[in-house]
């Protein structure tokens, strides 16, 4: 039976990296990050307390779950490409269609004025980002990955910018993601959008809930509260006459259902162990202050694409650590 070693991370933080090793030859498993309360000693019990896991890891760690560089060994001693580096490439590519598949397809919808273009641009809002980050379990867990899966991204912002500079035409991009079909549009709220994208990537990746969470916040409670503030947002905040109670309390709710969903989703894969009570306060916290963040009338001064993600990302650092 592996002997589970719990670290605390070097700020005391609460949230506790479980490092894992199985018997001889010792293998760095993939750093499975335990969401719980900070270890405390109750004067009644000896030992210390931990509350009850929700989702449980199995001790046995699965093969996939191995964290290692690619083995290049094997390939420069002619026996080929690793088997990780083919599985992030085939999942790059899968993704990168899935990608503008994505975007194609609301392109359609729009053309034959099926759905309006502004909710077009909100649903490839939402839908992009959460099915980005639903898509990083598919990348193999050598250290090299979350660059293979950046690419995507990355590529999404190269499109935007030639586009967004009429270097070149893409209809289709222009109508599916932009609110009143200039291509200049397309430099703003997107560009942010998929820069905000590469960064969760790249400094959270699998590893932390903070850019599972933030990107939650900008997809699922950012999209919605457009959606629902511009079809029930008759009552306008009083700070804020561009936004509405309903667009705000949208924001909150679906920030947090979506941000638990996906912590689910990761915890069910075995990359989170998350304590309910625990992780439920936490989210709803990042919740609260994202909505607050994204009410405020500073449109004009920065763009929600990139207040809502950062306000997640410190508020979900400074609470779960
Ligand atoms: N808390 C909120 C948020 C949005 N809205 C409604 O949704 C519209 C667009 O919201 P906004 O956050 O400004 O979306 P943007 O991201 O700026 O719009 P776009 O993505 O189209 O650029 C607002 O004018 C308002 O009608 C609202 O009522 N209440
Ligand atoms: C309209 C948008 C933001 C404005 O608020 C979203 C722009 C989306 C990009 C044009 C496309 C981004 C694609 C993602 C990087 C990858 C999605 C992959 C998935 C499998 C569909």
């Amino acid at each position: 039976m592996p002997k589970a070693v719990i670290m605390h991370l070097a700020s005391g933080a609460a949230t506790t990296a479980a490092l894992s090793f199985t018997h001889p030859p010792f293998s760095l498993l993939r750093r499975r990050v335990r969401l719980r309360p900070r270890l405390h000693k109750s004067p009644l019990s000896p030992t210390p307390v931990w509350a009850t896991p929700l989702f449980h890891c199995s001790p046995s760690v699965p093969r996939h779950l191995l964290l290692a560089p690619y083995d290049l060994s094997s390939a420069a001693a002619g026996g080929g490409i690793s088997a990780e580096l083919l599985q992030d490439a085939g999942a790059t590519a899968l993704v990168m269609a899935g990608a503008y598949s994505l975007v194609s397809a609301f392109d359609n919808l729009t053309q034959n004025n099926l759905i309006e273009q502004s909710l077009s641009r909100k649903l490839v809002h939402i839908l992009s980002g959460l099915l980005f980050v639903a898509s990083w379990p598919i990348f193999s867990t050598s250290i090299e990955a979350r660059y293979f899966a950046s690419l995507v991204p990355l590529v999404n912002c190269l499109r935007l910018v030639i586009h967004g500079l009429s270097l070149a035409t893409d209809e289709g991009l222009i109508k599916s993601v932009t609110r009143e079909g200039k291509p200049e549009e397309l430099l703003r709220g997107p560009l942010y959008y998929v820069l905000i994208l590469i960064s969760c990537a790249l400094l959270f990746w699998r590893e932390s809930p903070i850019g599972v969470i933030s990107l939650a916040m900008m997809c699922g409670g950012d999209g919605v509260a457009d959606i629902m503030g511009r079809r029930f947002g008759s009552l306008k905040l009083p700070y804020n006459q561009k936004k509405s109670w309903a667009g705000s309390i949208s924001m909150f709710v679906f920030g947090f259902l979506v941000s638990i969903g996906m912590l689910y989703y990761f915890s069910a894969l075995g990359y989170f162990q998350m304590d309910l009570v625990w992780t439920v306060e936490r989210v709803a916290l990042v919740s609260l202050v994202a909505t607050v963040v994204e009410s405020l009338p500073i449109t004009g001064v920065v763009d929600d694409n990139i207040s809502v993600p950062l306000a997640s990302m410190v508020t979900a650092f400074l609470s779960f650590g």
